[in-house]
């Protein structure tokens, strides 16, 4: 398989890595786990870089002693880290993150506006209040606030910050303060490397490794079983449901059927009828029913890879007028969060390399491939609108790129 170029070289080509991972990826994954716990139950933690330290918090779950620990820690006033999209919102006027913004730095209208990029703005005693850092992290909230905040320049260790937020699955916000050296000790804060927070997600997805299979039959496969990876973090299970023997269809030469399918707890389990996932996941099964063997990964990117707490955000700001793309963008998110490292290491460690895919979308075609998977052949994995979801499925076409057939 090959990975992309940013893996550790001792991760490369360990065959033996989940029985004995090396201590420093171990390590690595488990500071970044223990900083997303922090800054879920609003913590300050010290993310540090090769020029010092930068002392952040999420601006969702902060409260009044974490801003004070930041004060503490912090040798320069607290600043806001917003994704430019939030920050455009913030501020009612488009913002340039692709140089350092300075004050009055705006983009033409027309231009279009960067996905990646940190702004970040300067917090006057009146915005350091929880409840008002909450309304500038958050669309969803109520937007009045006391004053505007002015631009200030993002630290170096910002686009870290936020990644590591979106690994938290928390809106892409953060307090953050340049840090006195020594802050971690005397407040007790976690320290973790902005290098381990970018590697993360490579790192836990070469790290997947079969726990645990059953045979569960389903009503529309009786000879269907789980398969549960887990990576070295301890994080949550990604699953291979395996219809048939597409194991033994794979060692024969053949390409097998495979769904790379997002979890989707609103479709999947409840049947929402705001999306497609539900009929997705259940028509999948049938066909690799049908087709005699096949794999469907069901894989825990809620969202689209952004979390369900914020779909949900996603949903109310579609119920304003947005639609599913624009909706995650105002979050502060990209449009699809998602890597297919994760499905492409499970493929892997099946001992299947070369597949038909049952899907519209060609990133998943392309992404696969990225990852070593060879994709043989494309199915359509289409169902007909429901009267609700009408409206997603035409963005999915119209603006994700997906193949109608
Ligand atoms: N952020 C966000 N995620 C959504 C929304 N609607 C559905 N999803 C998520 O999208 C994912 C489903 O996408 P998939 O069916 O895997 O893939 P796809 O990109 O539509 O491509 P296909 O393979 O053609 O179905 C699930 O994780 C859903 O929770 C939405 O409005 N916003
Ligand atoms: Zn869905």
């Amino acid at each position: 398989m090959t990975l992309p170029g940013n893996v550790a070289p001792d991760l490369r080509h360990d065959p033996e890595l989940g029985a004995a991972l090396p201590d420093a990826a171990s390590r690595a994954m488990r500071g970044v786990h223990r900083a997303i716990s922090e800054l879920r139950r609003g913590t300050p933690v010290l993310l540090a870089g090769p020029q010092g330290a930068l002392v952040v918090a999420a601006a969702e779950t902060v409260g009044a002693r974490g801003l004070a620990e930041i004060a503490a820690a912090g040798m320069a006033p607290p600043v806001l880290l917003l994704a430019p999209v939030r920050a455009a919102a913030v501020l009612q006027r488009p913002v340039n993150a692709a140089t350092p913004p300075q004050r009055g730095d705006a983009l033409k209208p027309d231009a279009p506006q960067a996905e990646e990029g940190v702004v970040a703005l300067k917090l006057p005693p009146s915005l350091l209040d929880p409840e008002l850092l909450r309304r500038l992290a958050d669309p969803v909230a109520e937007r009045l606030l006391p004053e505007t905040p002015d631009l200030a320049l993002p630290h170096l260790l910002a686009p870290a910050a936020l990644a590591l937020a979106k690994l938290g699955r928390l809106l892409p916000a953060l307090v953050a303060a340049p840090a006195r050296d020594n802050a971690a000790a005397p407040l007790d804060l976690l320290r973790v490397p902005a290098t381990d927070v970018l590697a993360y997600p490579v790192t836990a997805a070469t790290t997947l490794r079969r726990v645990a299979e059953a045979r569960v039959p389903l009503e529309d496969a009786r000879d269907a079983r789980i398969v549960a990876f887990r990576a070295a973090d301890g994080g949550i299970e990604h699953l291979a449901i395996l219809v048939g023997d597409p194991e033994g269809r794979a060692a024969d030469g053949a390409a097998p059927l495979v769904r790379a399918h997002s979890e989707c707890f609103t479709g999947d389990l409840l049947g929402s009828l705001r999306c497609d996932c539900g009929p997705q996941l259940r028509g999948a099964i049938r066909r690799m029913a049908e087709d005699g063997a096949g794999v469907l990964l069901y894989l825990a990117q809620e969202g689209r890879g952004i979390g369900l707490a914020n779909k949900l955000r996603a949903y109310a700001l579609q119920d304003g007028g947005l639609d599913t793309l624009d909706a995650n963008r105002a979050l502060g998110y990209g449009a699809d969060e998602r890597g297919f490292l994760v499905a492409a290491t499970m493929l892997e460690q099946l001992g299947i390399r070369r597949i038909r895919l049952l899907t519209n979308n060609p990133d998943k075609v392309s992404g696969l491939a990225a990852c070593g998977i060879e994709v043989a052949g494309r199915e359509a994995h289409r169902f007909a609108a429901n009267g609700v979801n009408d409206k997603y499925l035409e963005t999915k076409a119209e603006r994700f790129g997906h193949l109608l057939r």
